[in-house]
């Protein structure tokens, strides 16, 4: 079959999604997906609306279903999807029952694989089963984790079924061709289109990566690795971050202190002092790696631990910035100098280098704990800590969020608002 490009809904909004379903129609998607989000927020009726909009293509129905195969395809089937997605970790029965439900209704059944751990051996069952197709998917929350699709499971898959095999998790216009050279016939892309600012573009451009067998550069929906982790914070605000972390993560009256635009992205180097007493904060300045950010904990003391002349230091060692739950001075030279300060306090009294304290424990700064080797980000809207142990999840979750508010900015941009664009009135929290 001649590779087909599925694209994926996934939204809670009905309006934002047929809006880009257009955009993705117009670029050439051959399938449009009502995504899992969408059908559990709209509901069925917006199948029948996709359905409605887009009679010559086929509709997709990723209800992910788990049990009661029959019923939830008949919705679906009813609604006007043509294929609808059953996981493979349903039991065979449910499966036996969607292929018959589908048969009854006139649709197919596409078998999806997320969290499936032998995915070979259930591909195998799943096409004894009846089912259409199999979607060997790696899921949005694994995907910010770090995983991608395994080209290696994708060809045994391939080789051991005779129906078309789709691919669904993070793919976009650099990792598609690959995927099709492994034997793929249908890539389902969401966030690389849907997130897109010109969805219709992103489509276009899909497509053209789809029939070249040749990536086309895409700055969408890439994830990062545990080694790209300084490039993905630098694609994200400190505010993205705390969204992608449920909105915590904020260091608390930890003011930003520097020319605007002033980014910092580090590694915490962790030390602990007592108020105005210097001499641990600049002894770190020897032991810090290039890279690192000092993270000063003087319980929030309002005589000055750091000066110019520590900050001179730190710019000489490669240190990316300071951040102080205390007080901080010389801050006329250390502004234009450009070397990123955050603190409570910004004065002009230091005190004596007595030597209380240490370097490299866990410390309190902002009311948050921080680990030696934690990330930080600090902007103008101030500093952010992300525990090293979730950095990479955090790091794509974070683009993410950016991405989303890019698509949404440009959304408003064409004459909206942003409560007309997230349907403030209808999904308030109300409770
Ligand atoms: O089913 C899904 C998530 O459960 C998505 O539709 C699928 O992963 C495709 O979206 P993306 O390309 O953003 O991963």
């Amino acid at each position: 079959m001649e590779p087909v490009l599925q694209v994926a809904l996934d939204f809670m909004h009905k309006k934002r999604a047929l809006e880009i379903a257009a955009e993705a129609v117009k670029g050439g998607a051959d399938w449009i997906e009502a995504g899992t989000p969408l059908i559990k927020s709209e509901g069925s009726d917006v199948i029948r609306e996709l359905k409605k909009n887009f009679p010559g293509h086929t509709i997709i129905a990723d209800m992910k279903t788990m049990d009661v195969g029959a019923t939830e395809v008949e919705i679906a089937s009813k609604a006007g999807a043509d294929i609808v997605s059953i996981l493979g970790l349903a039991d065979d029965s449910t499966i036996e029952e969607a292929v018959t439900s589908a048969m009854q209704y006139g649709s197919k059944i596409m078998i999806d694989l997320i969290g499936v751990s032998d995915r070979v051996e259930r591909s195998k069952t799943a096409e004894k089963l009846g089912v259409s197709y199999i979607c060997l998917h790696i899921g949005i929350d694994q995907q910010m984790k770090g995983e991608s699709s395994p080209i290696d499971i994708l060809k045994q898959i391939v080789s051991e079924v005779s129906i078309p095999v789709a691919v669904a998790g993070g793919i976009t216009q650099i990792t598609a061709p690959e995927l099709l050279d492994a034997g793929a016939s249908i890539i389902i892309a969401g966030g690389s289109i849907i997130k897109a600012k010109d969805v219709c573009s992103a489509t276009e451009n899909m497509k053209t990566a789809m029939a070249t067998h040749k990536a086309v550069a895409s700055n969408v929906a890439k994830k990062y690795g545990s080694d790209e982790l300084y490039e993905a914070f630098s694609l994200a605000s400190t505010a993205n971050i705390s969204d992608a972390m449920h909105r915590t993560g904020v260091l608390s009256g930890i003011i930003p202190r520097n020319k605007p635009g002033t980014k910092m992205i580090g590694r915490a180097l962790t030390v602990q002092t007592v108020n105005g007493d210097w001499a641990k904060p600049v002894e770190a300045i020897d032991q810090a790696e290039k890279g690192d950010v000092l993270v000063i904990d003087v319980g929030g003391g309002d005589i000055a631990v750091f000066g110019a002349l520590a900050a001179w230091s730190c710019i000489s060692k490669g240190i990316k910035g300071v951040v102080i739950d205390g007080a901080i001075r010389d801050m006329d030279e250390i502004y234009e100098m450009g070397f990123p300060a955050f603190s409570r306090y910004s004065v002009p009294n230091a005190s004596e280098p007595k030597g209380y304290g240490g370097i490299g424990h866990n410390i309190l700064c902002g009311g948050l704990t921080i680990k030696p080797g934690d990330w930080i980000i600090g902007d103008d809207c101030g500093v952010v800590v992300v525990p090293q142990e979730k950095a990479t999840e955090i790091a794509n979750r974070s683009v993410d969020v950016a991405e989303r508010e890019n698509r949404i900015r440009e959304e408003i941009k064409k004459g909206s608002t942003l409560s007309k664009v997230l349907e403030l009135e209808k999904w308030e929290q109300v409770h």
